[in-house]
């Protein structure tokens, strides 16, 4: 239950809603009511049972109930002594009916508009927090969680909450309240009858129970099998080209056939079971009027209770009217458990903590102007350490590279700089001052970064240029790509700058995409620059212009460069050769030749291209 009051909380404040969706329903209920109510005086003039209520005069007016009952019968019994006598009553009662019918839908369409405004409030409420999350977490976090998982909470969980949970705040807010006052209208017809009808609830509500049980198990396992078909699915999507390349196509189907078949099979029980909360509640309900209606009869047939044959027809009807909101709970029960089980899931995410954000008194970060410090830094991602002790300073305007084997820690000591993770001991300083104690915005508007898989989006050019800045001036946008060697080929496409560039750029070649980058780098012009150089080769003449693109880049820039080319290299001011998450050396290209060791090494191994 702390589950679904949390989720009921997302669509505060409720005072735009509750008090207006109590009066319609209170009104709805109380309409349902009388609708039936109204029966036993139609049977009791029909049929002259002698039972008949006498309402001579116009009653005086006041708020109650008496009130309105007497100005019914008043205008009954006027009915009864004009010329159209039983017909009249018939008549009277008819219109009385209908109309009571015509508002107890109408209140009942209000309150339901009222909670359709609260259900799209409360979910959009919901993916918003989610999208927040995923826009805002740490690194770590993304590698913690299955992408698959992450889309299908978004989606699929969302839309789960969005049909049980908010669909049973109408049934358990609304119906409760049809039923209790149904149940004192009953009372107050027959005690009897009523307190003996009472006795099967608890039966209901044990079979509903351990239904609703079983199936919270069983949504969480369809659930996370959702998870997993997102993740085949989507890894087949991005990585199409290797699938069909390794004619890996029937081996990708074949696991997508199994956890989709999976899949099904637990949908197929959870569906059979939810479906049998409605027959049964039906049965149940039926039962119960059955054996009123034996037991009713019995103690009229014997005399034995004072009820006439128009309140135990009334009775009756008014007992049916309890039987769609019994059911309607007894359902909402059976679909509560999976809405809340993925309420559950929404819920993790909503309130992961994120350990990387601005301290509360979090200084600004106004430029870059003096240097960039790693202070006797360690990182681990899990239990073994991956940076070991390291220090290093970069001096304004310097360029360095990170040159060692494959696993040494070159990229993770880049992706502490913008503080995508944070270090475990030591401190990474710029200018002087810890870069936990900044502002995150500041200190990641001093950064650009250009990685080594040319990352793009699903939108035009100048978008992905502009990225992440509003209203971008367009000669700008074009200086960028031109210093980007992109300009030329950006013209040549069929909308220019508009054109869209399909999923991850995947309309544009390896060497268009990567000068995409480096334009969208030169845009944002920051003083420090994060390069994690592209290990693929290029053709010659793509790569020349790549690599002119990036010098102009580099020129003037404090530069880490996670290096690969000998070139680069060469030109880096230090170059810090790491092993195993320590700096082993450190120098200039010459220093380092001369000092005969691992970085020498590796430019004898061919290492650098
Ligand atoms: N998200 C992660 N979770 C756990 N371990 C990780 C993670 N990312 C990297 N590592 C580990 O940290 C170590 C350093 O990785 P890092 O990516 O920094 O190396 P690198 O020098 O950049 O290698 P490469 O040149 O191959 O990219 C490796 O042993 C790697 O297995």
């Amino acid at each position: 239950m702390k589950t679904f009051f949390r989720l009921l909380d997302l669509s505060r404040p409720y005072h735009h809603y509750v008090p207006e969706y109590i009066v319609y329903i209170i009104l709805y209920s109380l309409l349902g009511i009388m609708n039936f109510t109204l029966l036993i005086p139609m049977m009791n003039a029909l049929f002259d049972t002698g039972h008949q209520q006498i309402v001579t005069q116009m009653p005086e007016f006041s708020v109650s109930f008496g009130y309105l009952k007497d100005v019914f019968y008043y205008y009954l019994n006027q009915q009864l002594t004009t010329e159209a006598g039983k017909f009249g009553v018939l008549v009277y009662v008819c219109i009385v009916l209908f109309a009571t019918i015509v508002l107890k839908n109408l209140f009942g369409y209000l309150s339901q508009k009222v909670l359709t405004r609260m259900r799209v409030s409360m979910v959009k409420k919901m993916r918003d927090r989610l999208f927040e999350q995923f826009s805002t977490q740490s690194l770590r976090f993304f590698h913690d969680e299955r992408k698959g998982d992450l889309l299908s909470t978004i989606s699929s969980d969302v839309v789960e909450v969005e049909n049980s949970v908010v669909t049973s705040l109408q049934t358990l807010f609304r119906d409760p309240l049809v039923i209790i006052s149904t149940f004192i209208a009953l009372f107050v017809i027959s005690k009897e009858l009523t307190i003996f009808t009472i006795l099967f609830f608890p039966i209901s509500g044990w079979l509903i129970s351990s239904v609703s049980k079983k199936l919270k198990r069983q949504s969480n396992i369809s659930q996370g099998l959702l998870g997993k078909l997102l993740n085949v699915t989507e890894e087949t999507l991005s990585g199409i080209r290797i699938i069909k390349a390794f004619n890996g196509e029937k081996f990708i189907r074949e696991k997508f056939d199994k956890d989709n078949s999976a899949f099904a099979q637990t949908v197929k029980n959870i569906q059979n079971q939810r479906e049998m909360a409605s027959p049964v509640s039906e049965i149940l309900g039926v039962l119960v009027v059955v054996i009123i209606m034996l037991y009713g009869g019995y103690l009229i047939l014997n005399h034995k209770s004072n009820l006439d044959p128009g309140m135990f027809i009334g009775y009756l009807a008014l007992y049916f009217q309890i039987l769609a909101p019994a059911k309607n709970i007894g359902s909402a029960f059976t679909a509560l458990p999976k809405g809340l089980a993925a309420g559950e899931r929404v819920l993790r995410i909503i309130d992961l903590d994120n350990p990387i954000k601005d301290k509360p008194n979090a200084k600004s970060l106004p430029g870059f102007t003096d240097s960039i410090v790693y202070d006797n830094i360690t990182f681990r991602y899990n239990e073994t350490p991956v940076i070991k002790n390291v220090s290093l300073t970069i001096p304004k305007g310097k360029m360095v590279a990170l040159v060692g084997k494959s696993g040494a820690g070159k990229t993770t000591m880049a992706d502490l700089l913008p503080r995508f993770y944070d270090v475990q001991g030591g401190k990474i300083m710029v200018d002087g001052q810890d870069i936990r104690d900044v502002k995150m915005h500041d200190l990641r508007a001093i950064m650009g970064m250009v990685s080594q898989e040319a990352i793009l989006f699903n939108d035009s050019i100048f978008n992905n240029i502009a990225f992440g800045q509003e209203n971008a001036d367009k000669e700008e946008v074009i200086r960028a790509a031109k210093i980007a060697n992109a300009h030329e080929f950006i013209i040549k496409q069929d909308d220019g700058y508009d054109t869209v560039i399909g999923d991850r750029g995947m309309k544009l070649s390896g060497g268009q995409r990567q000068r995409l980058t480096i334009a969208r780098a030169i845009f944002k012009n920051p003083p420090i620059l994060i390069l994690d150089e592209a290990t693929s080769a290029l053709d010659t003449e793509s790569e020349k212009l790549v690599q002119d693109a990036l010098d102009k880049l580099m020129e003037n820039r404090t530069t880490i460069v996670i290096a690969h080319r000998l070139s680069t290299i060469q030109h880096a001011d230090i170059i810090v050769v790491m092993d195993q998450g320590e700096i082993k050396e450190q120098g200039t290209h010459e220093e380092l030749i001369a000092v005969n060791g691992i970085y020498k090494k590796l430019v004898e191994m061919q290492e650098f291209k």
